[in-house]
């Protein structure tokens, strides 16, 4: 493993407003590893999709800077794949023609047509999509069409994965099979991860490490947890984890306690489940807004 693959130093923002400039975000810092599974969490509207924007190259931190396996990042590129919330498949291109257009963007030139054909089927299997290749955005499922988008991203072998609530529009069930698939994904191709989620088991369930954000204006890191649970992870054995109900308290404690939420009673309730409730709560039960 190679340290410090991903660091994202001191970065701060500010966006002009008809109200005058507001910083979003100030001193953020953190690194992550190659092969690392990071979660960044926070209240709504802390920053964290302005984080991954500017991981993205989307858009540009007003100080410190991103620097991504030695190179700094000015500008979105293929070595960062990002994967929204709402999948963004183009819907007049099939399931196949969807990956094969991200495959295209990067592979070109390297490798055969053949060779790309083998790299779109290889990577729909991977997502468990290779039944459907054929199939258009409309005739499957939101939970398929993020594995598609899943499927793109991967395809393009980025550097980083970034991944802004990706499962944050489906149903608990769906999630919890994504999840399950991602987590499977990520171990095989030891794929360096950032997750966006507001979702505290999700977070405790998938990360190596979870960036707790302060709420803005001029947010930053508040805390960082290091998650030392041994994959492959299985929710129902966490379930009766203490190690697991541990990190997930922490969490909480950081978001409700620490950041001084106004329903500190709801917030207590929380963190007072006993383990065995928290592992039967369904990973959509502890959402933060
Ligand atoms: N382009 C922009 N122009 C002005 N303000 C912006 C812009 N992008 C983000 N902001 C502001 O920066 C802050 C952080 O926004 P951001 O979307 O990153 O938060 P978030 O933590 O991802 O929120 P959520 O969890 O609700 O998605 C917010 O106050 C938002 O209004």
């Amino acid at each position: 493993m190679m340290n410090k693959f991903l660091e994202i130093s001191r970065v701060g923002i500010e966006f002009p407003t008809s109200n005058g400039t507001y910083c979003a975000l100030s001193d953020v810092d953190f690194h992550i590893n190659e092969g690392e599974f990071v979660s960044i969490i926070g209240h709504s509207g802390c920053g964290k999709s302005t984080v991954l924007n500017i991981v993205a190259g989307l858009y540009q931190a007003t100080s410190g800077g991103v620097i991504l396996d030695g190179k700094e990042v000015n500008e979105p590129g293929p070595d960062r794949a990002v994967v929204f919330q709402s999948h963004a498949l183009m819907p007049w291109l099939s399931v196949y023609d969807n990956v094969a257009l991200g495959v295209e963007q990067v592979f070109k030139g390297n490798k055969t047509r053949a060779e790309m054909m083998e790299w779109v089927e290889h990577n729909l299997r991977l997502v468990k999509m290779d039944h459907a290749t054929q199939k258009m955005p409309h005739e499957i499922s939101g939970g398929m069409k993020q594995r598609v988008g899943i499927a793109r991203c991967l395809a393009m072998q980025p550097k980083v994965m970034l991944m802004d609530e990706p499962f944050g529009a489906l149903d608990a069930l769906t999630r919890a099979n994504l999840q399950d698939s991602v987590m499977e994904i990520q171990k095989e191709l030891n794929t360096t991860v950032i997750l966006i989620t507001h979702d505290v088991d999700e977070a405790v369930l998938m990360s190596d490490k979870i960036v707790m954000m302060s709420n803005g204006p001029a947010a930053r890191v508040g805390e960082i947890l290091e998650i030392d649970l041994a994959r492959p992870r299985e929710r129902l054995a966490l379930a009766k984890s203490d190690k697991f109900n541990y990190y997930r308290q922490q969490v909480l404690s950081f978001l409700y306690e620490k950041k001084g939420v106004v329903d500190f009673d709801a917030a207590k309730k929380k963190i007072e489940t006993t383990p065995a409730e928290s592992a039967q709560a369904s990973s959509n039960d502890e959402k933060v807004s």
